[in-house]
């Protein structure tokens, strides 16, 4: 569903550039859920940019359901069929954890009917495990790891094809933490939904279908 072939990315900072992706080629196929592992700096959030649609590579082809992303547009990608939970959560910061829910489903116009949301809000944010009592309560009035819930229920309201998620469960306990694991596992295998997950995480790692290392910009390794 989801292909890069030849993907590199290089920074420019100032006249310095560095290539941090080097000749990238996957593919991310509907029903599964990856992880992607490797040290810090290794491309890691640089590829989960890239391939949820938030910048283009400077070389190579990403493509979803053979469509080029630049083609498709990346704002209508990111609004049909592509979802991110962000290391930093992108929450906004002026809404409840509720509104935040509804306002994505707004948004992306996903379902269900206009009339449902709210209460479709709230089961997410249950399943996510935060506490029905804060539900109501402004975003930065959450801990980081509440916050963290929040941006995971809002993604998963997207109802979108492919779920991209940097780091979801590092500010989580473990049990919260194991909750969100399942989550995707059933998202992938009983709602085909792609699942792309960047984590440090290895026990998060062992429960995915699929392992990738990245080291210095290459696909070291692909289990
Ligand atoms: N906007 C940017 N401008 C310049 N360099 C950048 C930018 N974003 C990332 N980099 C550099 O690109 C390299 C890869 O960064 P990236 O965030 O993709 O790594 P990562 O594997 O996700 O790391 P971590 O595990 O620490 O989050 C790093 O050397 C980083 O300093």
């Amino acid at each position: 569903m989801l292909q890069l072939s030849g993907v590199s990315h290089a920074y420019q900072s100032g006249r310095r550039r560095t290539t941090v992706l080097k000749q990238i080629d996957l593919s991310f196929e509907r029903g599964t859920f990856s992880t992607v592992l490797g040290p810090s700096g290794s491309g890691k959030t640089t590829l989960l940019s890239l391939a949820s649609g938030l910048d283009s590579p400077t070389k190579g082809s990403i493509r979803f359901d053979g469509q080029e992303l630049s083609r498709l547009g990346l704002g209508r990608y990111r609004n049909r069929h592509a979802a991110t939970v962000f290391q930093q959560y992108n929450l906004l910061t002026y809404m409840t954890a509720l509104q935040n829910v509804t306002a994505a489903m707004e948004i992306t116009g996903s379902r269900p009917a206009s009339g449902r949301r709210k209460a479709r809000a709230r089961e997410l944010l249950a399943e996510v495990g935060l506490d029905e009592d804060l539900v109501g309560r402004n975003v930065l009035k959450l801990s980081g790891g509440q916050q963290q819930r929040v941006a995971i229920a809002r993604a998963l309201a997207c109802d979108v094809d492919i779920l991209f998620a940097d780091e979801p469960t590092g500010n989580l306990d473990e049990e919260t933490a194991d909750g969100i694991i399942g989550i995707f596992q059933r998202l992938a295998h009983q709602q085909n939904t792609c699942v792309v997950v960047v984590t440090h995480n290895q026990a998060l790692a062992a429960r995915s279908d699929r392992v990738l290392v990245l080291r210095k910009g290459r696909v070291a390794v692909q289990d």
